[in-house]
């Protein structure tokens, strides 16, 4: 990516600072649990984590440790390759799936690059996010000829991975005071996705991020990062940035609801020396579903903070405002709170 173009160039309050040590981190949960008595363990420490954080990490998740190292491996063969070899899947207006090296968060662009492909192929969103307009468009994943074992691999992690997905949110809906299945409806023909982020090393990391602040549109994201570090969180209690130390293996789960669980603020900073791989799964709804607060969660206390809007509606928006710099700021869950 060479030098520092001015697009890449954060406002100042947004610019990564230099941190002192934290005592406190992201809860780590365990999620191997022999009896129905640990599982409820499991339930109170995720709604603490949940409460508290938005975010937590997960380890012996069932996902092989093997897969995830093949997924890393063929990921890097592929961002090496040069950009010409690359831009034969690039990702266009008309379809999201692919490679993109422009992403913007929040209209500044990031220092990555990024390969997209869905869990569902072919799939069906909206082809406008004009609430008017009724067509539907099918989209499909887009897969390189090099590196060869690329799709296999790639697809076979994100199985893997979303097989985890549903499990959290089946313990999510728990936490929730709510039937396991509780939310699995919504996802019957799911948008979902996986997302490869390729960080390069960058000249000047005090100016730009790998990703800016931004919050996941997802339902939950399931999040592998490799060991480079670079990713924080913005804490809930006083808006500090924490960093989201690596664990070899661990996933890092982030979720939201009606803002008993508020999806949180992150971003990524990049170095000097590294390049750095993370792997987000995204749990999203099939376009159809109106996302709104569960009745049954409303009272008194807790009434409805968000109105309800169609979720593909929302993803046809949000994706014009990744693919390139706009004068206004991209669609955001904070513009439905009531
Ligand atoms: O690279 C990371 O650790 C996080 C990336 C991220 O936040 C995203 O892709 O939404
Ligand atoms: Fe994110």
């Amino acid at each position: 990516m060479g030098d520092l173009d001015p697009a890449f160039i954060q406002d100042l309050e947004n610019r990564p600072t230099v941190r002192v040590l934290e005592d406190e981190e992201v809860p780590v949960i365990d999620l191997s649990t022999s009896s129905p008595g640990d599982s409820k363990e499991l339930v109170s420490k995720i709604k603490d984590a949940c409460r508290k954080w938005g975010f937590f990490q997960v380890i012996n998740h069932g996902v092989p440790s093997d897969l995830g190292k093949r997924m890393v491996k063929t990921a890097k063969e592929f961002f090496d390759q040069p950009i010409e070899e690359k831009k034969k899947v690039k990702r266009d207006e008309g379809n999201s799936m692919g490679y993109h090296d422009a992403e913007h968060t929040k209209n500044v662009r990031d220092w990555k690059d990024v390969f997209d492909f869905s869990l569902e192929d072919p799939r069906l969103i909206p082809a406008s996010d004009d609430p008017n307009d009724p067509k539907l468009r099918t989209i499909s994943n887009r897969w390189p000829q090099s590196p060869s074992e690329f799709r296999e691999v790639c697809q076979e992690y994100s199985r893997e991975v979303e097989k985890l997905g549903y499990k959290l949110l089946e313990l999510v809906s728990l936490s929730l005071g709510l039937p396991a299945n509780r939310l699995n409806g919504y996802f019957n023909d799911q948008t979902s996705l996986c997302r490869i982020n390729h960080y390069p090393p960058c000249p000047n990391p005090h100016l730009a991020l790998g990703v800016g602040r931004h919050k996941d549109f997802s339902a939950l994201t399931v999040l592998a990062q490799d060991d480079v570090g670079g990713l924080e969180i913005r804490r809930k209690s006083d808006g500090e940035w924490i960093p989201v130390n690596p664990i070899a293996d661990a996933f890092i789960i982030n979720v939201w609801s009606n803002d008993t669980y508020e999806s949180v603020e992150h971003r990524v900073v990049v170095n000097t020396e590294m390049e750095r791989f993370s792997i987000p799964v995204l749990l999203l709804p099939s376009h159809h579903v109106i996302i709104k607060p569960l009745e049954e969660l409303l009272n008194e206390q807790n009434p409805a903070r968000y109105q309800g809007y169609n979720w593909g509606k929302f993803y046809a928006s949000r994706y014009r405002g990744d693919y390139k710099k706009r004068d206004v700021e991209n669609i955001q869950i904070h513009l439905f709170k009531k």
